[in-house]
């Protein structure tokens, strides 16, 4: 079509006739001449924004270009080779990232393809990211639907960004320079855009949502782990935080979604989240629609908050071992005192809580010459002279599993170390201190301490332990995705620290590039333990602590409904702290 063409075509559609044009197209023609006063005829180069004007733009929108960059990556990468520039544009219009050839730069810059150009419909005319801006709606302008002869040749395909909160915050832009001609040659281009914007969302939803429920929906099963199609994010009673734009269709009815209860819209409660993690069967996760139809869920559990106490870094090894857990923070703190002294430790906990890393760093801290670690676990008379005779004065000792000790070597263990009072004694137990069948005078040479460690589950730290590990155990820059790191946080652990090193071994060899997701992750061995029950015994107030005295969370630890915590907290006479 040629410009004149063009501009007849314009004329007739302000006249009040049909063109054949989409209506969004006819709309916004209009609006460019009626509410705006363009000239079609004008070809005005592209609107530039100023450094600095750029600068400011890109500050404000440094959240949606960070939740962004990984999708627009991949996305460049499924287009390369195909003359195509990425634009993310702010909510007025301005690119505030990029995509594109470096071959064809300068073309890209005069047609305002790249960072700084202002697109806004009042500006330049019809665009696809202005008429994406306005009807809130993915769209592609494609050539001669530009309003006016100016930016003709190009076809832009732009799809909205919008925040968790509902309100629209980017559009994300597809162009050509040059193109075929029907406008159908651009639907490839409207799938690969729209599902990038939908992978934004989610991004930007999971990086707000770290203390709070999500779950994540999909039509199909395959899907629900790998890439849903919406994700809401649920506060302790089950309303809606903030949600990625495909939830709402859970709520049909039009009106706000925030705020709404998740069980309006599907017949589930924050209390059955626990039943969608990602260790029970896709196909299971079932969720029935108020409004009818079914979709599959996926619920990710809250990680726990950090608190700012914090281990005195200049404690050496010790300081490693832990970061803000507050009984970790305690412990290590006594630990570091007692490191100095000759008192006989003894460190109890659950099995691989990590008692004899903890020994290690009492040892390294204390700075005694030498170090032996024997196991109880049958030793015999010969063993334990053997050691005592070997290690010098001011040696550590270490009696791993004391509770192992054969009941007929403990005597002679008693006169050794009465022999060796120079010798650093620390031994570990998984059994509970007083319930130790240890004769009492061994069990007064060993015990002139106890240090417990908590179990995993209640460590506050283990977002900071999964880094930390997992930076030991590669050589290469791997992390873990948002959704494999929310998995991992509401596991609960039995087999502790050994467990969580085993899990990260595992998803580290089966992950295939540098993103551990959630299809790298083992399932947990103990699907009991995985229901979420807690040890059996634990003191509710320690469990009520553990959990920040959130009610729904102490529930789902306890494996039973919010209102039976309330019963027993009610009967046990305890209430959170002022
Ligand atoms: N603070 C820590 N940070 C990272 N890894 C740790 C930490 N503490 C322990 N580990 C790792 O967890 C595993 C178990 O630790 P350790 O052997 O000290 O546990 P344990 O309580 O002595 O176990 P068990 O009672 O079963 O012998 C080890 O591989 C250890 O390296």
């Amino acid at each position: 079509m040629s410009d004149r063409q063009h501009v007849e075509e314009i004329e007739r559609v302000l006249g009040g006739s049909q063109t054949g044009r989409d209506g969004f197209v006819s709309a916004s023609w209009r609006r460019c001449v009626e509410v705006y006063g363009m000239d079609p005829m004008r070809r005005d180069p592209a609107h530039i924004v100023t450094q600095s004007e750029l600068r400011d733009h890109r500050k404000q929108a440094e959240w949606m270009i960070g939740a962004a960059r990984s999708s627009l990556q991949s996305l460049f990468r499924q287009v390369a080779g195909q003359n195509y520039a990425l634009l993310l544009t702010n909510a007025a219009g301005v690119c505030v990232d990029f995509f594109g050839d470096e071959l064809f730069l300068d073309e890209l810059k005069t047609a305002g393809l790249y960072l700084g150009s202002n697109w806004s419909e009042e500006l330049v005319g019809t665009s696809g990211v202005g008429a994406c801006l306005v009807t809130q709606e993915p769209v592609t302008v494609h050539q001669d639907d530009h309003f006016g002869n100016a930016h003709i040749a190009l076809s832009c395909t732009s799809a909205p960004i919008f925040d968790s909160l509902g309100a629209l915050a980017a559009v994300l832009d597809i162009s050509l320079l040059r193109s075929p001609t029907p406008k159908r040659s651009q639907n490839l281009a409207m799938s690969l855009v729209t599902n990038a914007a939908r992978r934004v969302e989610m991004a930007n939803l999971m990086a707000e949502s770290r203390r709070d429920w999500v779950l994540r929906l999909s039509d199909s099963p395959e899907f629900l782990d790998v890439d849903p199609e919406a994700a809401v994010r649920l506060d302790d009673s089950g309303r809606v935080l903030g949600y990625t734009h495909g939830a709402r269709r859970l709520f049909p009815d039009g009106s706000p979604v925030l705020g709404r209860r998740i069980d309006e819209a599907l017949g589930l409660t924050i209390d059955d989240l626990p039943d969608l993690m990602r260790d029970r069967p896709t196909e299971e996760r079932i969720l029935e629609m108020r409004e009818g139809g079914a979709l599959f869920g996926h619920a990710i559990a809250p990680q726990a908050p950090r608190k700012a106490l914090r281990f005195d870094r200049r404690a050496g090894p010790l300081a490693s071992l832990s970061d803000g857990d507050p009984a970790m923070t305690h412990l290590l703190t006594q630990a570091a005192k007692l490191a100095c002294t000759s008192v006989p430790l003894l460190i109890a906990g659950e099995s691989g809580t990590g008692k004899t890393k903890l020994a290690h760093a009492i040892h390294m801290t204390g700075g005694a010459s030498g170090f032996l670690a024997l196991d109880c676990a049958g030793v015999g008379g010969g063993d334990l002279r053997q050691a005592c005779s070997d290690l010098p004065g001011g040696a550590t000792l270490l009696l791993r599993r004391i509770e192992d000790l054969p009941a007929e070597t403990a005597p002679l263990l008693t006169a050794l170390l009465d022999g060796r009072a120079g010798l650093r004694v620390l031994s570990t137990t998984c059994a509970a201190p007083a319930a130790l069948d240890l004769p009492r005078p061994l069990f007064h040479r060993l015990a002139g301490a106890i240090l417990t460690l908590p179990p995993l589950r209640q460590r506050q730290d283990i977002g900071w332990l999964l880094d930390r590990i997992l930076r030991r155990r590669t050589s290469q820059d791997m992390r873990l995705s948002p959704s494999a790191r929310a998995a991992l946080l509401g596991r609960p652990w039995p087999g502790n620290l050994r467990e969580l090193e085993q899990v990260l071994d595992v998803a580290i060899a089966l992950c295939e590039g540098r993103v551990i997701d959630l299809p790298d992750l083992p399932v947990p061995v103990d699907r009991a333990a995985a229901s979420g029950a807690d040890a059996p015994g634990e003191p509710l107030e320690q469990v009520m602590e553990a959990c920040g005295w959130n009610m729904a969370r102490a529930a789902r630890r306890l494996g039973v409904n919010r209102s039976t915590v309330l019963r027993r907290l009610r009967a046990a006479g305890l209430q959170p702290p002022a």
